[in-house]
């Protein structure tokens, strides 16, 4: 079959099983080799290509709402709705999106990209559609990974008790991105080793069919199946949650997935069928990873499984630089110790798990959970670094607020992807963490130009008694002959290629300093480069200087311009009664809301021209 050709899923619904499953083989192939070439999340779209086939078959997309928790894994899901076609173009600007989207497609009801909202929408979609007398399965698909945060807990609590109608698909692959945290995974695991209910029945159902006594005795039986079921069958937490439960169901098994599916259809109140698959399934170098490393790749070989990009000689990733450090910094210091949300990979915390396994805490999907576990571990005598990528740490304002700041504690916050993060897209671009950090009181907010600072500042932020947050990109920075950490004044701000006759100034921070001014030293420009390395505490004497001055300054930013750098800078010269001739250039809605974006990426230099050319006028 041509995938391209496809246009929605109900030709599905003509295919015998045989057929659908030379459909998933089909699709699998289609998966690792465009992957290989764009790359992507393959393992978790690997592990639900039988379960999306039979989603779609079953329902009737979209009228009826099929939806995938994060969404990460919805390429199949993409490749039955007609975008087979736009797959060289996946999680590139311009392209579709590694995530589902309103905008992309009819059959894209819900956009997720943060993990567990799923449960919780599935109830408002519940709610509207008895609201309006209307009748359609809504049919949120959601992980092991996803359905251990404290959203999905607290939806489920609601869902068990309005008990409206839906099919939640559990897609149990016993990962979250490495191996899966927490004590409900005990719970999964019991659920999985569970007598399958459907096994019960079938032989119940292949018993009674003998006779049309049989089959009439078969449906009059419901409420001895239920009983039995109640009894026979651990419904584990979803038991408690008053939900009804089925599985578990072999989820690369199309025939019993359609079996279940239908009957969950029809059941009526919130049902959950519990679907056990395998993450990376069809691709041996995924099947094997319990470390993650294949859960989010970059284009990889398909035949050897490396992947193309390697990491220049002298250069790491930022993650891996702050983690090293944080991690020698622990070999002195025992009150420290880490906290990640179910970020282990991600945030390059490996080294320090394993070095330190009694002060390394993976909290699973739990961000609010996470800052409120480390103020704790800080009112008692440790230093707890925890890393959590700047669009997740939106989770928990809150506990930030409310639980470290104010009660000034001593909790290093590594804000990983920090900025314009590239393929993820809009949902995860970590640019609003410098607006949200901003008023808090206590809090110390910064972010290093290079490696050198990046250490100085993490020596600093551990020498400090007080909050203090610490922002770096995605990406790689060069590590070649560091200099010894040193501590930073804080509040200071650090001046570069200053002169008397210079005509203008560039106020910026992060690696964009030095880019900038190596564009500035190459073409000799008169012009000076502020590194704006604190955002809070802002460095007042050196705005002060270059008020007085009198020479324009941009303020280059690449997080949202509101509430950012510039904003700040203008707050403080208002209350100090003092003037500055400033341009702001930064990320507006516009580039946010462009969707899955190379959108200006930090190598390509695009938004360097722009300052170039701001420059060239002001000179
Ligand atoms: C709030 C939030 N925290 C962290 C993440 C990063 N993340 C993306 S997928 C994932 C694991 C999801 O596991 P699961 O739900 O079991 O899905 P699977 O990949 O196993 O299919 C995590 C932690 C996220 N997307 N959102
Ligand atoms: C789906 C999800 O939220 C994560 O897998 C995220 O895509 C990881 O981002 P990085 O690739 O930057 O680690
Ligand atoms: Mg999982």
């Amino acid at each position: 079959m041509d995938l391209t050709k496809i246009q929605n899923p109900e030709f599905l619904k003509d295919m015998s099983v045989s057929e659908l499953n030379e459909l998933a083989a089909q699709i699998r192939t289609f998966l690792i080799e465009n992957i290989s070439k764009t790359g992507g999340h393959l393992a978790s779209n690997l592990g639900v290509v039988e379960l999306t086939i039979a989603l779609h078959y079953v329902f009737h997309s979209p009228a009826d709402k099929i939806f995938f928790d994060v969404g990460h894994q919805c390429y199949t899901h993409k490749i039955l709705t007609g975008r087979a076609a736009e797959f060289p173009t996946l999680r590139q600007y311009g392209g579709i999106s590694g995530f589902e989207k309103r905008r992309e497609s009819e059959h894209d009801v819900w956009e997720a990209g943060h993990s567990s909202t799923s449960l919780s929408a599935a109830l408002g979609m519940a709610v509207a559609r008895d609201l309006h007398h209307d009748h359609y399965s809504i049919v949120p698909v959601i992980g092991d990974g996803a359905l251990g945060s404290g959203l999905a807990m607290e939806a489920l609590n609601e869902i068990g008790s309005e008990h409206r109608d839906m099919v939640i698909v559990f897609n149990d692959n016993n990962m979250s991105i490495s191996r899966n945290v927490g004590a409900m995974t005990r719970g999964f695991a019991r659920l999985r080793a569970g007598r399958s209910y459907n096994e019960f029945k079938n032989n119940m159902k292949v018993g009674l069919n003998q006779s049309e006594f049989g089959k009439v005795m078969y449906h009059g039986m419901k409420n001895f199946k239920d009983s039995v079921k109640n009894s026979l069958v651990d419904q584990g937490i979803f038991g408690e949650f008053n939900l009804e439960y089925m599985g578990p169901v072999d989820g690369h098994n199309i025939r019993d997935l359609i079996r279940v599916l239908t009957v969950a259809r029809e059941h009526g109140g919130p049902v959950v069928v519990h679907v056990i698959t395998q993450k990376g399934r069809g691709y041996a170098p995924c099947e094997k990873d319990r470390k993650g490393v294949w859960h989010g790749v970059g284009p990889f070989d398909i035949n050897t499984g490396k992947q193309l990009h390697e990491t220049p000689a002298g250069f790491k990733s930022w993650s891996a630089l702050i983690a090293d450090t944080v991690t020698e910094l622990a070999d002195k210091d025992d009150s420290i110790v880490a906290l990640t949300p179910a970020m282990i990979n991600g945030s390059a915390l490996n080294e320090f798990f394993a070095k330190y396994p009694e002060r390394s805490f993976d909290c699973g999907i739990a961000e609010e959970h996470t800052a409120t576990f480390a103020a704790g571990l800080a009112t008692s005598g440790m230093h707890p670094f925890m890393a959590v990528y700047s669009s997740f740490l939106q989770r928990a304002y809150d506990e930030i607020n409310h639980d470290i700041c104010r009660q000034d504690l001593p909790v290093v916050i590594g804000i990983d992807r920090a900025g314009l993060v590239g393929e993820d897209g809009e949902t995860h671009h970590g640019v609003f963490d410098i607006g949200f950090l901003k008023p808090i009181p206590n809090l110390i907010l910064a972010q290093p130009k290079d490696a050198a600072e990046a250490r100085s500042l993490l020596k600093t932020a551990f020498a400090s008694s007080h909050p203090f947050a610490i922002r770096y990109p995605r990406g790689e920075i060069s590590c070649r002959q560091l200099p010894p950490a040193e501590l930073i004044r804080v509040g200071s701000w650090s001046v570069f290629h200053d002169a008397p006759e210079n005509k203008a100034a560039v106020f910026a921070y992060g690696p964009d300093v030095d880019r900038i001014l190596s564009k500035i030293q190459v073409n000799d420009l008169p012009v000076t480069v502020v590194n704006c390395r604190f955002f809070k505490p802002i460095d007042t004497a050196c705005i002060d200087q270059f008020a007085k001055r009198g020479i324009p300054v941009i303020v280059f930013e690449t997080d949202m311009k509101e509430s950012g750098l510039a904003a700040s800078i203008l707050e403080y010269l208002c209350d100090s009664h003092q003037t500055m001739n400033l341009t702001r250039m930064g990320i507006g809605d516009e580039y946010v809301q462009q969707g899955a974006v190379n959108l200006l990426r930090r190598d390509e230099g695009i938004d360097l021209n722009s300052l170039y050319e701001k420059l060239m006028e002001l000179l």
